[in-house]
């Protein structure tokens, strides 16, 4: 038996930290939504007792540290599984790129794996699973548009934002998400209003959305790589409507109305960056089928 699922992409429309908890994590609250870039994650039942995974991504880990592995292998610890999984990952979404994309890789194992191998888990269950995994990983569980809290794996569902393009374009650098976070400067934060941000979600405000963006790692990594604020001041030169880096970094995402500033951004950073990408925002959560 064979599954195929699709491992799309996050951005975070605002990302805020409130302070650094005692367990070395800090406290976020994030807007997140997931975006129609995705790997590709197909799972084929082995009857044998292993964990198999293939890439054909050089950067994506093929042992114990994919992300997806460990999905498995928890699901097989914790429920006693005796049955092996080979996994394929497809990658479309950049890697170490601020866009979830191992998490997301985890999530589409643990969703796919609770079918194969008949585990009748409900999505919450396969979310708190996940938080073992890493951080942004329940939000992948889910999909869709939430506000991520504690040190992100608490998710509350939100409506999706107003449709526009999202354009993304990822400089040739890969970024540490903890080296990130322990450059922070806690007390020199500029916080966004995060609950600005989820009003303009409810209330359908484009503009709003816009004005409301905002990301307190981005100045950490415009610091280490000026080549990120660069990527941004170009997306603000053809016309975005809003840019903001996603995540840790370094992919920076322009948010756009208009088909025809869509090109111009796209056609404008294809030329300067290695990786650009032009897609929808993905509105709906995940269901178990
Ligand atoms: C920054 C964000 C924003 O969505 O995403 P990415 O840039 O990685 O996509 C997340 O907070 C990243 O989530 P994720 O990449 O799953 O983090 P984890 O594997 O749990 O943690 C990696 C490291 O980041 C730091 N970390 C992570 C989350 C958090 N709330 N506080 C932290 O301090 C810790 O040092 C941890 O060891
Ligand atoms: N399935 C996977 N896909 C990509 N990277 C993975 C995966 N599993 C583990 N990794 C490791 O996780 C690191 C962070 O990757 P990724 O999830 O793409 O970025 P980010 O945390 O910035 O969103 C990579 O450097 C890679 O070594």
């Amino acid at each position: 038996m064979k599954l195929l699922i699709k491992a799309p992409a996050k951005i975070n429309l605002s990302l805020d930290v409130l302070h650094k908890r005692p367990d070395g994590y800090h406290e976020v609250e994030m807007v997140m939504t997931t975006i129609d870039l995705a790997d590709r994650v197909e799972l084929s039942l082995l009857e044998k007792d292993i964990i198999k995974i293939t890439s054909h991504n050089r950067f994506v880990p093929d042992d114990q540290r994919n992300l997806a592995y460990q999905a498995a292998l928890l699901l097989k610890e914790r429920f006693n599984v005796k049955k092996g999984v080979s996994i394929m990952i497809e990658k479309m979404i950049p890697v170490a790129a601020g866009l979830a994309g191992g998490s997301s890789d985890a999530a589409a194992a643990l969703r796919g794996l609770n079918k194969l191998w008949n585990l009748g888990l409900s999505l919450d269950e396969l979310a708190a699973l996940g938080a073992e995994i890493g951080s942004d990983v329940s939000f992948c569980v889910y999909g869709g548009t939430a506000l991520a809290t504690g040190r992100g794996e608490m998710i509350q569902e939100l409506p999706p934002p107003p449709t526009c393009w999202v354009v993304l374009a990822k400089p040739f650098i890969g970024v540490s998400t903890a080296e990130v976070y322990r450059r922070l400067n806690i007390g020199g934060i500029r916080h966004p209003d995060t609950e600005g941000m989820i009003q303009c979600i409810r209330d359908h405000d484009f503009r709003g959305v816009c004005q409301n963006v905002g990301n307190v790692l981005e100045d950490v990594t415009l610091d280490l790589y000026p080549e990120v604020a660069q990527i941004k001041d170009q997306m603000k030169r053809f016309g975005a409507d809003a840019v903001l880096m996603s995540g840790s970094g370094p992919t920076v995402f322009s948010l756009v109305e208009h088909d025809s500033r869509m090109h111009r951004i796209y056609n404008g950073l294809r030329g300067f960056c290695d990786q650009v990408f032009a897609v929808r925002m993905l509105g709906e959560r995940h269901t178990l089928d």
